[in-house]
């Protein structure tokens, strides 16, 4: 998983997996949108395998990581999902692995068990230099099996600097997924898998984005397949 691109259903229901079905490789499960996630993910019987994500409110999602017991809570609730066997890989965000003992826990339990882990970075404010990227970008690829940055493009330069930090960081042999949020970022999702990001979100249904600037499953799925096939 990961080598090539893979193409992701993100959602807080799991049973939107059925409609991602055939379309999407990998669905990603929101566990801090989702109500009774761990419930949820026991009762799962769908076909695609899934990418746990529990953001914290430290890194734009809802999980409370602002107490030691919370983020404790945050973590523990990731811990018990790697147990289901429906789960390949878990997100785990970069500024957790950096100051969290527990955090470097749950990445090594995942790679005992064969699960991946998404080493992910999200400025929501704006695009870091191309610099601050490509240190950014090789940090997170180095700190798990891949390495993701989304960002936030405020105009066609913030865009480009993603795209070529991208570039760069797959010609040096990192795996990486990216993508810029907002509006001017919005072609990247469908641009950066030609320029090496391996992994692309997308909600089922629009109005239930996980994040801003994202395109409906079905659309990003057309677009990377007419790019890529350039
Ligand atoms: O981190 C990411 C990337 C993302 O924020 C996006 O911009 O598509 C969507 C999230 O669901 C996922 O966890």
């Amino acid at each position: 998983m990961f080598d090539s691109f893979t193409l992701v259903a993100a959602t807080a229901d799991l049973a939107d997996e059925r409609a991602a079905r055939g379309v999407a490789d990998l669905v990603e499960f929101r566990m801090d949108l989702a109500t009774d996630p761990l419930g949820q993910l026991a009762a799962y019987d769908g076909e695609l395998p899934l990418l746990v994500t529990n953001r914290p409110e430290w890194e734009g999602g809802d999980a409370d990581g602002g107490t030691v017991d919370a983020e404790t809570a945050r973590l523990e609730a990731l811990e018990a999902a790697l147990g289901n066997d429906a789960v390949a890989a878990v997100d785990l965000e970069l500024a957790a692995l950096r100051r969290d003992e527990r955090a470097v826990s749950v990445a090594e339990q995942a790679d005992s068990l064969g699960v991946e882990v998404v080493v992910s970075v999200h400025d929501f404010a704006g695009t870091p230099s191309e610099r601050a990227m490509a240190s950014l970008l090789s940090a997170a690829a180095s700190a798990g099996d891949v390495g993701k940055l989304a960002v936030t493009a405020h105009d066609r330069e913030d865009a480009l600097a993603l795209l070529s930090a991208t570039h760069a960081a797959d010609a040096a042999g990192e795996r990486v997924a990216t993508m810029a949020m907002g509006e001017a970022g919005r072609h990247t999702r469908a641009v950066a898998p030609t320029y090496g990001s391996k992994i692309g979100y997308a909600p089922v249904h629009a109005e239930e984005a996980t994040a801003p600037g994202q395109y409906d499953l079905e659309t990003l799925a057309d677009l990377v397949a007419q790019l890529r096939s350039q």
